[in-house]
């Protein structure tokens, strides 16, 4: 992992490390297996549990079945150098933060008292194999040829994020810290702010979406400040070599004029739209945002499924348009963006979203986010977006 970056809210992954996959043959693994349980140990419900889950292995292999698997590298096999991966994400925890994070979270574990073995591999791996039970019978054991140093700061990453983690903010809050920086507190202007909000939105789809590929872009705008960040995005994308097109139902904007940027009339009727779409690569969301109050008004009511129905690729600002800032899609009628970029910190609502995420408005004092203990990440280098890692929805078992 040497020159790979990660930092407390970018995961090490599978695909920073250099992984030598290996399949081991039945004799190979029962050598592993013999070896781990020669380890100093009380013989206990682990032990026991360990040999069922050995001769359900044997059995299920006999019965040619899933193969059950070890996976590792060049690296040495000891425990300070395991990783495990758990099924639902490609993510690689160390063995101690796993007990921390899963173990206590697992149902089949809960009749043993876990506390004797805790700094055990066994219960380890019989947690991923009682985890894998549902799905396969694979054990995934990863062992890294990472440094005593790298492993520290990994262990570090995990050790940090199971103390802190990013705050989601409900509409209220966000308000609140909307106001508190342009008091005062922040002294920013809301046009150096929506400055900053559009140029982390124009980023965040120039990363995404290049422009030889996606050149056309259809920046929506809504009546709200969102649609000013919409439109400060538009005119970004136009410096780095868009084509943007806006389409606003509610006003116009003199400076995206300057530019020659299409927009298309204000109206209430979506003929405009429908046109737009088809001649589109990537939609920009920047119809609402955290003042948005379900249910959806004219013309956006009609707007959302049109967009939907595009197949067009979706970026979201601050919240998928639709969605209840706190309460997310739970009615079904908003957006389903690909990726979505939070401004300031993400909303409550976004806590389901599977897509790409990422966080952008680099501009919160250190004191307003101590204040609101916003626990914001790192930003990288000297970018206005720093991408957050996917909250569910990757199979790592079926990735590597
Ligand atoms: N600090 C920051 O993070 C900054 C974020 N910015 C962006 O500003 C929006 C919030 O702006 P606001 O003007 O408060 O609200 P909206 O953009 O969400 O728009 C409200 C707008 O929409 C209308 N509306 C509300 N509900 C409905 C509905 N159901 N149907 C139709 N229309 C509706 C309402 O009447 C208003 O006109 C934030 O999300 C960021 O994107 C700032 O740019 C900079 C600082
Ligand atoms: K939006």
């Amino acid at each position: 992992m040497p020159g790979r970056y990660y930092s407390k809210f970018i995961p090490p992954s599978l695909s920073m490390s250099e992984l030598v996959c290996q399949k081991l043959d039945n004799d190979a693994t029962d050598l592993l297996i013999d070896k781990w349980l020669e380890r100093p140990h009380r013989p206990d419900a682990y032990y026991d549990w360990f040999q069922r889950v050995r001769e359900r292995r044997h059995h299920a292999t006999t019965n040619a079945r899933n193969q059950q698997r070890l996976l590792w590298n060049k690296g040495v096999f000891v425990p300070e150098n395991i990783f495990i991966r758990t099924v639902d994400t490609g993510r690689l925890i160390p063995l101690d933060r796993t007990w921390v994070t899963h173990v206590y979270h697992h149902k089949s574990m809960s009749r043993l008292n876990m506390m004797p073995v805790i700094f055990s591999m066994l219960p380890e791996l019989m947690l991923l194999r009682g985890m894998h039970d549902r799905g396969c019978d694979d054990i995934y054991v990863i062992v890294t040829d990472l440094k005593r140093q790298e492993m520290d700061q990994v262990t570090e990453y995990f050790q940090y994020t199971a103390t802190m983690s990013l705050r989601y903010l409900t509409a209220k809050l966000a308000q609140q810290i909307d106001e508190e920086l342009m008091s005062a507190a922040g002294a920013f202007s809301l046009d150096q702010l929506m400055e900053l909000a559009g140029l982390a939105c124009a980023q965040t789809l120039a990363k995404v979406y290049h422009k030889d590929k996606y050149p056309r872009v259809l920046v929506c705008c809504g009546p709200g400040n969102q649609g000013g960040d919409g439109l400060v995005a538009a005119r970004h994308l136009g410096m780095f070599g868009y084509q943007p097109t806006i389409w606003m139902p509610k006003r116009l904007k003199t400076q995206c004029d300057n530019m020659k940027i299409q927009t298309l009339a204000p109206s209430d009727d979506t003929h405009s739209l429908s046109d737009a779409l088809a001649r589109s690569d990537v939609i920009l969301d920047a119809i609402f945002g955290f003042s948005f109050k379900p249910p959806v008004r004219a013309p956006f009511e009609t707007a959302l499924p049109l967009i939907s129905s595009s197949g067009l690729p979706i970026i979201s600002v601050d919240i998928p348009s639709g969605w209840d800032v706190e309460h997310g899609n739970a009615e079904g009628v908003g957006l389903n963006p690909d990726v979505l970029i939070s401004l300031t910190a993400p909303k409550e609502g976004v806590r389901q979203f599977t897509g790409r995420h990422f966080l952008g408005g680099r501009f919160v004092p250190k004191s307003m986010e101590e204040k609101f203990a916003l626990n914001l990440p790192d930003y990288p280098g000297f970018d206005q977006i720093v991408e957050l890692p996917q909250t569910k929805g990757t199979n790592g078992a079926q990735r590597l």
